[in-house]
């Protein structure tokens, strides 16, 4: 396995496992745990959740890894984010606009509090970064089963073209090969789903995800 760089200078986490209500939340304290400090974070992501299960769903995750420092994000509601104390909020087209979340939190969270924005090519990087996003989630990078309706994928070249202005957080259709083929191609971190969750050891798959990026 080659070494695990931390995510600790950028605070954006080498792999981010989306967690969803359906998951089995008792094993994501031990995934937290796994790599250096900061390496592992978390995005929580209930599309059809009320705000209240959000925000219940959000503050588990947060209790399961606070022991770890694990980062923990929430998908689309930074109103949620803040009130949970969630270290960052991944907003997307649908979403509050980047620029109104970083005005936002930069008046009401902590500092270091992560605003990630979906960019699905370089022009999206860098207007991203104007806005003051923090990273980039960059994707699909493949296809992918767990979310309808996205673009064709980008491919790994996609990933190369548009580094280097942002964090790069790869997504859509991550495994172990195409995460190194990723951080090989300029992306800083990943982010998954089904490479985790739909595996047979989803503790096992994490680690050899981590040994990818
Ligand atoms: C790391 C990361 N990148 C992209 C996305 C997609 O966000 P969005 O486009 O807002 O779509 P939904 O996830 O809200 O369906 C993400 N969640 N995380
Ligand atoms: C939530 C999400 N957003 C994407 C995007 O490209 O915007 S791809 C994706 C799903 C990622 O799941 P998996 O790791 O199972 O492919
Ligand atoms: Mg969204």
């Amino acid at each position: 396995m080659s070494a695990v760089r931390s995510g600790a200078a950028t605070g954006v986490p080498r792999l981010t496992i989306i967690v969803a209500p359906s998951d089995p939340l008792e094993l994501v304290g031990d995934l937290a745990a796994l790599g250096p400090t900061g390496a592992v974070g978390f995005q929580v992501r209930a599309k059809e959740a009320t705000t209240a299960e959000l925000l219940a769903l959000t503050t588990a995750v947060l209790a399961a890894t606070r022991g770890a420092g694990a980062p923990v994000l929430v998908n689309d509601r930074l109103d949620v984010a803040l009130a949970a104390g969630a270290d960052g909020v991944h907003l997307g087209a649908d979403d509050l606009p980047v620029a109104r979340a970083r005005a936002i939190a930069d008046r009401a969270a902590p500092p270091g509090f992560l605003v990630g924005a979906t960019c699905r090519d370089r022009d999206a990087v860098v207007a991203a970064r104007a806005a003051g996003a923090d990273y980039a989630g960059f994707g699909p990078v493949a296809v992918t089963t767990s979310k309808p309706g996205l673009p064709d994928p980008l491919g790994v070249d996609a990933v190369g073209r548009a580094a280097g202005v942002l964090p790069l957080v790869a997504i859509g259709g991550i495994g172990p090969d195409l995460a190194r083929g990723a951080v090989a191609a300029g992306a800083h971190g990943v982010a998954v789903i089904g490479s985790v969750w739909r595996q047979p050891d989803p503790l096992d798959a994490a680690e050899a995800l981590l040994g990818a990026v």
